[in-house]
């Protein structure tokens, strides 16, 4: 692209080699004999019928059923550019995938098409090849207005799709930009016009259609809608319809998703005219990657919260992306993990941030190669392409089998390999089943049960102490139960069935949210529907008028609340410097926990924590949580405090040791003690004489050391004066002091996701830990493993 744009409006800047005038002719001339060339291969070879498989006999895949198979036909043999393979082999595309294969030379021959192909099998490249080409073949310039738009559900897919033209078009004289909302419209609207292709959102591309100045799409030669089914149910259907009105009808469209069912052919049939169908596993065993190992646990709605820790804190070490139903419950989770500390980083992604920082998290999450999780909505199911995920994740039942498709299909991406984990309440089960049916192959499994612990404890008292985690826990809990009853289908989707006092409950809440929108009259929203449908035309015509001026002006506030949040994260992430120290200490722990526990010693796979079960439907309802130990909070004395309240205190070697007074305040708890009765003078004469003896032998000892000191330094500077007079220089008038002895550093901070090394022998948690605390650390290690 020479003069794309990225995502910010920026314009790139491509060193161009200075031709001569006689030199640009001759250029100028060897283009146009290509494209004389081009077109006339692509007459005699592209032409074919259509092709209901991607996959010829010619062009049989050779990664032996592994990934997306990768079949023998070269991207250079296509009847392509000379600037596209060299973009193409710049950016280490050689072989074709089946979809490619199969979609690449009927749109180069301009036909519409419908593809669909498993998730990661490089949709992508099927569609950005033909619109680079058909733009170069047409000898497009940034004066004929729009020459093609490709239209995306989500601003981070839309991101990703310009990246790979950038790297694809990278020869090419073709401008380009990525525009997606959240971003000042004005600053877009100087730049639209100039621009040859366009990645969009649906909501932005209608925008600039509507009201950009010069913004000329009425010459567009192709159209591409990714993630077609998403783009063409009911949240975009609307959107899209007007899109079409401002586009010429002669044109050619290509639609690709992962999942094409039924519906969206017909809709896709009204915008493309007579289609080719290009369904790669079409007739495939099973619709998700062969190299994607999937399973489900049945678990009531109460113990997610304390798997879900328990499975991060098991893979610590993994990339994991984790989907819930809601952006609240995306920020709960993300607020309460990121301080009890799971052990990798945690990251969100949801609607609700800023354009800045989604794409900020989107970079940073891709940049991560492992010991990182991910919380998002399904705005991350679709599309994206983050490389190495080892674990997807889905705490809430997806509203369905194509949601769960997609969001799976964000590990097992090309030939790599993944595994998933779907957590089903038992009211839910009937998902799996569906699933079965749908040729997607899920395993049911459980998780060990000494390796679920609960942190229900540590969240009670961390909503005790800060309201703002205790609203987003009250938030979550009512966006979700909202959520499952949303959902149309009734018979997995069951509010009545929720236990909410222990959801409640697990989430660290005291009482059950009161007053929330959830308890909602589900009569009162049907009627409101049935009203909508009995509407006249004309009132229709009104309200959709009215919900497009509300649309724009909701724009300007999304923007605003944006802008909010993103002054509310800095705000918060300023609170969070000033607890530099309670966060080193916390880390440390951490790190001192795993380093103890061995998390990245390869023989503690996942399997440590999961473990395949026969009958899903005869689990045992619940795992009984371990108590005791594992529930230890840290004191700052390196005592540490049991659920109970009892203090535990840890010998050198590390074993739990009850001291004296820990003995005598056992004792006042005992039932052989009564406080009223005679015993209470004496239990508290004894705890005088005890810390009296304390005292004296503290003394005793601290008087000891300052003595040693003192020798020490007396024979230093005796040995110093020697050493000088045989050198032959004078004594000096003073003894100089001395060297300061440098204080050693405090150990650099540890990020929660830093691990350390498997150790075989005792931790070393640096100088700036007290006895007691480090005893404590290495206790704290061994409780969780
Ligand atoms: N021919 C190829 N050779 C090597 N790598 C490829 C090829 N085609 C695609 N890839 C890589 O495979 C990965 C998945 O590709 P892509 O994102 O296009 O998949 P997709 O089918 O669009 O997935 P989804 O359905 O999830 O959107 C990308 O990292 C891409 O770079």
């Amino acid at each position: 692209m020479a003069q794309g744009r990225n995502s910010h409006g920026k314009r790139k800047k491509v060193p161009k080699k200075k031709l001569s005038t006689h030199g640009r002719r001759d250029r100028r001339e060897a283009e146009e004999s290509e494209i004389q060339r081009l077109e006339e291969r692509i007459r005699g070879e592209c032409s074919g019928k259509s092709a209901k498989s991607g996959k010829s006999k010619a062009e049989k895949s050779d990664s032996a059923g592994k990934g997306p198979a990768l079949t023998g036909a070269l991207f250079k043999d296509l009847p392509i550019s000379s600037r596209t393979v060299r973009g193409l082999e710049a950016s280490k595309y050689v072989k074709m995938t089946e979809i490619q294969s199969g979609a690449i030379p009927l749109a180069l021959a301009g036909r519409d098409i419908l593809g669909e192909a498993r998730t990661g099998s490089g949709k992508t490249l099927a569609f950005l090849i033909p619109v680079v080409e058909k733009l170069y073949r047409n000898r497009w310039s940034s004066m004929d207005g729009l020459g093609a738009a490709i239209v995306s559900p989500t601003r981070e897919l839309a991101y990703q799709i310009f990246q790979v033209l950038s790297n694809v078009g990278q020869e090419h004289e073709i401008s380009a930009g990525c525009i997606v909302g959240g971003r000042s419209l004005e600053e877009e609207q100087k730049a639209v016009s100039t621009m040859s292709v366009l990645v969009a959102t649906p909501g932005r591309l209608l925008q600039h259609l509507d009201e950009s100045p010069g913004f000329d799409a009425s010459s567009l030669l192709m159209l591409v809608i990714d993630e077609a089914d998403r783009i063409l149910d009911f949240g975009f259907q609307e959107t899209m319809h007007n899109i079409l009105q401002h586009l010429p009808a002669e044109r050619q469209t290509l639609l690709f998703s992962a999942t094409l069912h039924g519906s969206v052919h017909r809709l896709g049939r009204a915008a493309l005219r007579s289609p080719e169908v290009i369904s790669v596993h079409h007739d495939a065993k099973s619709r998700t990657p062969e190299t994607l190992k999937q399973t489900y646990m049945i678990m009531p709605l109460e113990k997610k919260v304390d798997t879900l820790f328990s499975f991060l804190r098991s893979h610590s070490q993994k990339k994991v992306i984790v989907f819930v139903s809601t952006c609240k419950q995306v920020r709960f989770f993300y607020e309460a993990f990121y301080r009890l500390k799971p052990g990798p980083a945690v990251m969100e992604l949801h609607g609700r941030q800023s354009l800045t920082k989604r794409m900020l998290v989107f970079q940073q999450f891709m940049d991560r190669e492992r010991a990182v999780a991910l919380f998002c909505t399904d705005i991350a199911a679709r599309g994206v392409d983050f490389p190495a995920v080892d674990w997807v994740v889905q705490v809430d039942c997806p509203d369905s089998v194509d949601s769960y498709i997609h969001r799976v299909g964000r590990t097992a991406r090309y030939e790599s390999s993944g595994k998933s984990a779907l957590f089903l309440l038992p009211s839910e089960q009937n998902f799996a089943q569906k699933l079965s049916k749908a040729r997607v192959e899920v395993r049911a499994i459980t998780a060990k049960h000494n390796k679920v612990f609960s942190i229900q404890p540590q969240l009670a008292s961390l909503l005790a102490g800060s309201g703002d985690i205790r609203h987003l826990a009250q938030r979550a809990f009512a966006s979700y139960m909202r959520s499952v009853k949303l959902m149309k289908e009734k018979d997995i989707f069951d509010v009545q069935a929720l236990s909410k006092e222990a959801f409640a409950e697990s989430l660290g809440l005291a009482d059950v949210p009161v007053g929330a929108d959830w308890e909602g009259d589900e009569d009162l929203e049907k009627n409101k529907m049935k009203k909508k449908k009995n509407q006249s035309a004309l009132q229709r015509l009104k309200e959709k008028i009215r919900a497009k001026k509300q649309g724009r002006d909701k724009d300007a506030a999304k923007r605003e609340e944006d802008e909010e949040e993103e002054r509310e994260l800095s705000q918060r992430d300023g609170a969070r410097k000033k607890l530099g120290k309670w966060e080193r200490r916390q880390r440390r722990i951490a790190a001192a926990g795993k380093a103890a526990e061995g998390v990245d010693a390869p023989a503690k796979e996942e399997d440590d924590f999961l473990q395949p079960v026969a009958n899903p439907q005869e689990l045992p309802p619940a795992n009984p949580l371990p108590s005791g130990n594992k529930k230890l909070k840290l004191r700052k004395d390196g005592s540490a405090l049991q659920a109970s309240g009892q203090h535990v205190f840890f010998s050198k070697d590390g074993s739990k040791k009850t001291s004296e007074l820990a003995q005598l305040a056992e004792e006042l708890r005992s039932e052989q003690f009564d406080p009223k009765g005679g015993n209470r003078a004496s239990f508290l004469e004894q705890v005088a004489r005890d810390l009296a003896t304390r005292d004296s032998s503290d003394a005793a000892v601290s008087r000891a050391r300052i003595h040693e000191k003192h020798q020490k330094k007396r024979r230093k500077e005796r040995t110093q004066r020697g050493a000088k007079l045989e050198d032959g220089e004078d004594p000096p008038s003073r003894s100089p002091s001395p060297p300061k002895k440098r204080a050693r550093e405090a150990p650099e901070e540890t990020a929660p996701m830093k691990v350390s090394k498997p150790v075989s022998k005792p931790v070393d948690f640096g100088d700036d830990l007290g006895d007691l605390e480090k005893q404590a650390l290495s206790k704290l290690g061994g409780l969780f493993s």
